[in-house]
Parts: C-alpha cells; structure tokens; sequence
C-alpha cells in the first residue's frame, strides 16, 4: 500500500473540480486507489491513518508547491512523425500530407530507424505527463510492432494503431491492396493482444484492461477504398470492444475531395458511419467543419471528437465550435496531432483550446463575463479553467472509453496520475507566486492558492514542474523518474 498526503485536484465535471490541501490517496498493490480522504489537516493525520488501519503505513508526504492531478490523455497524435515536428506549417493538409508527412512517415520502412526513433518519442511523450496516449503509427507492420513494444515495456497506458490507407498516397507509401492492409491489421492486433497481462489484479479486475491496446486506424476516408473500409467494417462488429481512430472534417479541401470520393455518403461522418466505422468507442480527430446532421450523427453514435487546436492553427484547418459540441453532449477530448501540431504536451492543447475557444467567443461578439451558473452553455464561449482540465484527464478518457478507469481520481480507478511541482527549485520561476508562510493561511485560502498554481501551471508548466508520472500505480516518468 502506497500512501499520498498532500494537495490533489481532481476534475469532478465538465464545470468543476474538487480541490484540497490535505488528502490522502492509498494505493493498492495492483496500482489502483483503494480510498480517499479530503481536508484531513496535518493535527487529524495520525487518527485518520488509524481509522483506516494504517497507523504503521509509510506515507509519501507532498511538499508545499506539490499536487497531485490525474494524467493527461493525448486522444490523438502520431509518433512517427515527431521528427517533423515544428517544420511545414507553410502547408494546408492535403500538400503538407504530400510533402511533409507522407515523405518521413515512409522511412519508417526502415525497422532500426523506427526504434531509434519511437524510444526518444514515447519517452519524451510520457515525461510531459501522457499517462494514456492515442497513437498513429504508420502503415508498416513490423515499425508498428517496435512502438507497441517500446510503449508496452515503458509502461504508459495506450492505443496503437496501424494505418490502413490503400489509395491517394504515393507509389513508395501505400498498401497495394485492401487484403494486404486487412492482414497487417490482424497481424498487428494479435501481436499487441500477446503482451502479457500484468501480475497483480486487484478487486477491480474485471474493469482492468490491458495497458496498450490496438486500435483500428483508417487514416482517413480519403485514404481507404470502399473495400477496405468495409472490411475494417466487418472486423469492427466483430470486435465491438476494439476502438477506432480517424480523421474527420479537417480542412475544406479534404472535406470535397471526400465528397467527391464518396458520392453516395450523406456526409463525411456519413461515410465512416456507412461502413459500421462510427459508434461509441470511435475517436474522431478534428471535427472543425461538421454539418449540424453531422453533429446529430455523431451525438447518436456516442462517438468521441479528439480536439486538436494547435494542428487546426497550424495547418490553417480552423478553429472547432468545442463549445457546440459540449452543449450537445458530445464526448470531447484534446489531442496534441503532432506534427499538425508543433508540440507533444498536452500542456500545450490545452494553452490552445483556450484560446481557440477564445477566438470563437470574440467572432461572435461575446463579452468575457463569467458564465452564470445556473445556465451551462460553452457554445462560442471561453473555456473556464475547470473545463480544459476536465478535457485534458476525465474527458479524454470517455472519449477512450476508460472513463471506469482513469482520467480522474476515485476509489476503484487507476492511480494514473501527475505530480506537479511549482516550488521554485523547479526552474521555471513565477509559477510559485506566494512568498508567506503557507501556515498562516487558512483551508479556503489554501484551496485558492491552489487555484493559483493549476491555472500557472497549466498555461506556463512544463517538464521541469511534472515532477513524477503514474501509469497504474507505477513510477514511469517525470524528473524524479530519471534522478
Ligand atoms: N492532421 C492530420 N490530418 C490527417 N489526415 C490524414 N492524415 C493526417 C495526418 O497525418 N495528420
Ligand atoms: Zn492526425
């Protein structure tokens, strides 16, 4: 049993989190949390220890400046193609796909290239607090294996996926037929499926999935032929557990050319929900020009949206109506989409989707006024700080369908969490901000500081502040992990 006493913040809603100065978190031997208790302050530990029958556990004590948070979840991005990352934004989607994307993307043919690579990738990914992370590989077998290898022996929590994309890519980086496509995506589902299930269970075992999991990953419409989209169809029924990862509505171009690929779809979405492609563990990248049939559509299916904001500046996609998508129910979590995007934190989607929604909230003639809260209404309004963190942990983990298992603190769920460090022996100065002494303040004032240091660390953190990450309990990354 591992015990944490100290601050945790912990998203409760898509308009709320629960803060305290003073919890305790115990873990069990499997990695999940076994209890909670909020506000025991420090004259109360040794009896609340007692009533739980721990007076003699050893106890891992926060320091002043450290919190706990639920890990991040990277609903969308591509490992192969980091190495591009921050290089191409002069392209809009289909040229930078031509150009950029596809060219590098294509040595991954190259298995000792791929290793190289995913190891720096997935370890630099993990120390920027993903605890759980969509991946795209790329459309090799045997470089795909290599990354679910690599996130499997790190220890992160994770999704990989093999693309399957038979046309409109060039000659040196396509599969020559959907049966090809088909049988590498089984091959890569069963090597994935082979890991070894880990040691210990706990009483939550039948909830326990495996850390890393396949996903099916269409590239997008545009990519697979009917054929190949039927059959990713059929195996999906098969396999109503398997996820689903594609792209949707991205760019205006992207968007005819679909059209006119798929002239009997009533609708891109129309297209992936045609071929059985669109239910309620499908992950749906972008969604910048959704049709409100779409939206219909897609709330219907239960399917989630990943929203990617710095790859929709980036690549001059647009700017998502997230805010419509909340006030319809809609799953939503965020993506990084690197190399879309230019960078691999969560920390970042979330700096963006604020100002994204921002920008949605100023072209329609919002003022900035704190939303009453009485009538909860996102559409073409700031994002408050409670909503970009519950985007960033709890909803990117419905938009996975593990929402039973991370994405926020209770008992029963995995303990995939960050320690935040903001004490000014992290280096990046001003996230501290208080200079008295933390004993003269009282709870309240305690949880307002904490306030503080959530929205500093979210807009300004970076790896130096994520001091540890924990994947099911286990220590996997962060500075301490590396000391
Ligand atoms: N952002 C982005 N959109 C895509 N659509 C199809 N492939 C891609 C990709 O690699 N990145
Ligand atoms: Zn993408």
């Amino acid at each position: 049993m591992k015990i944490f006493y100290g601050a945790v913040i912990n998203p409760t809603s898509l308009t709320s989190y629960s803060s305290s100065p003073y919890s305790l978190i115990a873990i069990d031997a499997a990695g999940d949390i076994d209890w909670i208790v909020d506000d025991v302050e420090p004259h109360n530990l040794q009896e609340t220890l007692a009533v739980k029958g721990r007076i003699d556990s050893e106890v891992i004590a926060l320091k002043d400046g450290e919190f706990l948070i639920p890990g991040f979840i990277d609903t969308h991005t591509h490992a192969p193609q980091v190495p591009n990352k921050g290089t191409g934004g002069q392209y809009q989607l289909l040229d930078w796909l031509k150009y950029i994307t596809f060219p590098m993307e294509s040595r991954f043919s190259d298995v000792t290239f791929a290793k190289k690579t995913y190891e720096l990738v997935v370890r630099r990914i993990i120390d920027s607090g993903t605890t759980t992370c969509c991946y795209y590989g790329t459309l090799h077998l045997e470089a795909t294996k290599v990354l679910a290898d690599i996130v499997h022996s790190f220890g992160q929590r994770a999704f990989v996926g093999k693309c399957n994309m038979n046309r409109e890519c060039p000659s040196d980086y396509i599969e020559l037929s959907s049966e090809a496509s088909m049988a590498d995506t089984h091959a890569i589902i069963s090597h994935i499926t082979s890991f070894p299930p880990p040691s210990i269970h706990s009483r939550s075992h039948e909830l326990h999935e495996p850390l890393v999991q396949p996903i099916l990953t269409p590239r997008f419409a545009i990519s697979c032929t009917d054929d190949l989209l039927s059959s990713l169809g059929t195996l999906a029924a098969s396999h109503p557990k398997l996820r689903i990862q594609t792209h949707i509505s991205e760019n205006l171009s992207e968007i005819e050319f679909t059209r006119k690929l798929f002239p009997d779809a009533p609708s891109y979405a129309g297209v992936y929900d045609m071929f059985g492609l669109l239910r309620s563990n499908t992950i749906l990248a972008h969604a910048v020009h959704l049709g409100e049939d779409e939206m219909d559509l897609i709330k219907t299916r239960n399917a989630g949206i990943s929203h990617c904001p710095t790859s929709n500046f980036n690549l001059h996609s647009g700017v998502a109506p997230i805010g419509v998508y909340l006030d319809k129910g809609i799953k939503v979590g965020l993506g990084t989409d690197v190399s879309g995007g230019f960078h691999i934190s969560v920390l970042n989607a979330i700096q963006n989707a604020s100002i994204a929604a921002k920008i949605r909230s100023m072209q329609a003639g919002n003022p900035l006024t704190p939303r009453p809260s009485m009538s909860p209404s996102f559409a073409d309004k700031p994002l408050p700080i409670p909503t970009l963190l519950y985007l960033a942990t709890a909803g990117g983990a419905e938009v996975c369908g593990l929402e039973k298992r991370v994405g926020s603190f209770a008992p029963g769920k995995s303990f995939d969490a960050l320690l935040v460090n903001v004490r000014p022996e992290a280096g990046n100065i001003g996230l501290w901000g208080h200079t008295d002494s933390p004993d003269i303040h009282s709870l309240e004032e305690q949880k307002q500081i904490l306030d503080t240091w959530l929205e500093r660390f979210l807009f300004c953190g970076d790896d130096r502040n994520i001091q540890s990450v924990y994947v099911q309990g286990r220590l996997v990354g962060g500075r301490s992990f590396h000391l």
